[in-house]
């Protein structure tokens, strides 16, 4: 980083009153690095992994000046992310939301069809080629940027070097893992991507099931749900812990169960799976409540088990070059990525934090930028969720309950989506705007939305939290109507002083 812009950042984060320790972390132009490359043979970086994390931080670094290899072992680019995450959910998610528009809502509208029909292989195609555009459109990204681009699976022969398929070694004076992360199995339940699946199996079912029990009212759990929920499965959620989405503002998340719950899918909740038996034509689930008592059978044509994720380290190499990790197997880090060996750095969901693309990108651009003798920075409280279902839910900073634990006074505004004026016009006002802030300063401390298009409209709430706005400095923002947007801006006014519309 020049000079003057060094000292630009420094005089800005002084300014924002930042915390010794954002300032010295934010600033930090030291790097656990080796240097860069020399030689011809050598890379500055090599990255194993090519998914949110590891493209993003490989593209990076060839902007940055550093010869750069990425080894990724599934064939394409993208990760968990494109190839069985964020794309295909999304794509189906939207294919089905339309299915669901048109034979529900349209008529309505004053828009009537003879007959509505699904035609799942054609939504499945539309799914595919959105993920093929996409992972080829990184393998472009790389050529442009010159990031050499290796097929196979990555292995550690030294904390400087990766077998790659057990052949070719590849040389890095720093190695990134961006391994990311994959299925969390439950025990005594075996997937077999047919009747018991992974997201994975849940993105390419070949019929639409009669019955879908999810196992975990997570983020899969709900999406996936909503899906074939919606193409007219019957969808049981079972979920061990008391509520739906744990990390959700309480208050949102009931609304939020709620308006699932109107669209058709059941819950079970405090409930634990204890038994599997698939060899009849479905699947019988055996139920109990969490804390133990009378067993119940659940029967399934599909189970789809979305109980977390788990850290992908198998056949790094990890314990041959010594890198630690904790007791769930995620990858342990200082606050610039660097492993406890000299040289190596991880990002993404093999690391502690959030299991989001988003996170894993921002980790991948701050480790790169630490390599390179930069700053980097990354926010963990300040990586905005969403949950893609309809209505959305996003959320960015504290919940209530975390706040009433911080036991610092606040404020609560809040401002429902039945007063808004778009929301009305399109006949989808389902949700609400609700903004936490500091009673003393006003200093916003988290935001949560439930509307369409909540993933969109956080974004607002994500910058001015970044730059430790006041609720009142949302309100006075002039905001254009008639918008969704307009509700932030009242859930603002409401915060600090009294709504209009409501
Ligand atoms: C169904 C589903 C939906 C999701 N939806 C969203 C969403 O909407 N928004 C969101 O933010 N997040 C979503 N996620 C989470 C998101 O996919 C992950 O957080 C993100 O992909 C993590 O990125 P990563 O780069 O750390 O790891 P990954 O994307 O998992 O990429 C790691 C890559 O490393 C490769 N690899 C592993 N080991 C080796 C090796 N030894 N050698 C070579 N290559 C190797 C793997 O093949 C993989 O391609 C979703 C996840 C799932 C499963
Ligand atoms: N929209 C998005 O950003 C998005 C979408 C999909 C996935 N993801 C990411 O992928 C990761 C994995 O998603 P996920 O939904 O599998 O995990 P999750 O952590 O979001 O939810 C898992 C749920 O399963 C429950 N659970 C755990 N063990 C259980 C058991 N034995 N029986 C019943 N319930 C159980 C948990 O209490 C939790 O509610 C998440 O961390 C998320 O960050 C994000």
């Amino acid at each position: 980083m020049a000079m003057a812009s060094f000292a630009r950042r420094k005089a800005y984060l002084l300014s924002r009153n930042c915390s010794p320790e954002t300032l010295r972390y934010s600033l930090s132009l030291a790097s656990f690095s080796r240097g860069f490359a020399s030689g011809s043979e050598e890379n500055d970086v090599v990255v194993i992994g090519g998914g949110p994390g590891g493209y993003v931080a490989a593209i990076k670094a060839a902007q940055l000046g550093l010869k750069t290899t990425c080894i990724e072992k599934r064939g394409a680019l993208g990760g968990t992310c494109l190839n069985v995450g964020c794309i295909p959910s999304k794509a189906l998610l939207h294919s089905s939301h339309m299915y669901h528009e048109a034979k529900h809502s349209f008529p309505s509208h004053g828009v009537k069809f003879a007959s509505v029909e699904v035609d799942l292989p054609a939504m499945m195609a539309q799914k595919d080629k959105a993920v093929s555009n996409l992972t080829r459109g990184i393998e472009g990204l790389f050529k442009k940027n010159k990031v050499n681009y290796v097929k196979g699976y990555g292995k550690f022969v030294s904390p400087s070097e990766v077998s790659v398929d057990g052949n070719t070694v590849v040389k890095g004076k720093n190695i990134i893992i961006a391994t990311g992360s994959d299925v969390k199995s439950l025990p005594g339940v075996t997937i077999d991507e047919k009747k018991i699946v992974s997201s994975t199996g849940a993105l390419s079912l070949s019929e639409i099931p009669k019955k879908l029990v999810v196992v975990g009212a997570g983020y899969i759990g709900l999406e996936m749900g909503s899906v074939w929920g919606r193409l007219g499965s019957e969808v049981t959620v079972v979920e061990f812990a008391p509520d739906i989405v744990p990390t959700m503002d309480s208050e949102v998340r009931k609304q939020f169960q709620r308006a699932l719950e109107k669209q058709g899918m059941k819950f079970k909740l405090k409930t634990k799976v204890v038994g599997v038996d698939t060899s009849g034509a479905g699947v019988k689930l055996t139920l109990e409540p969490s804390s133990g008592g009378d067993q119940t059978i659940l029967e399934a044509d599909v189970v789809l088990v979305s109980a977390g994720r788990t850290p992908f380290t198998a056949g790094l190499g990890l314990d041959k070059i010594g890198v630690e990790t904790d007791k769930v197997g995620r990858i342990l880090v200082n606050e610039r990525f660097a492993t406890n060996v000299p040289g190596v750095f991880a990002i993404g969901d093999v690391i502690p934090g959030p299991m989001l693309a988003h996170k894993a990108e921002e980790d991948g651009v701050a480790c790169v930028e630490f390599i390179a003798g930069k700053h980097g920075h990354v926010d963990y409280d300040k990586v905005p969720g969403v949950v893609y279902t309809h209505p959305e839910v996003a959320y960015v900073g504290k919940t209530e309950e975390q706040v009433k634990e911080l036991g610092v006074a606040y404020r609560v505004g809040k401002f429902p989506l039945l007063a808004n004026s778009r929301a009305k016009a399109i006949d989808d006002a389902e949700g609400l705007v609700k903004i936490l802030a500091e009673k003393e300063t006003d200093k916003i401390l988290g935001v949560h939305i439930m509307a369409p298009n909540a993933g969109e409209l956080i974004h607002e709430a994500a910058v001015a939290l970044q730059y430790d706005a006041s609720s009142e400095d949302i309100a006075r923002v002039c905001h254009a109507h008639p918008t969704m947007s307009e509700a932030v801006k009242e859930a603002a006014m409401a915060t600090y002083d009294k709504p209009i519309h409501i």
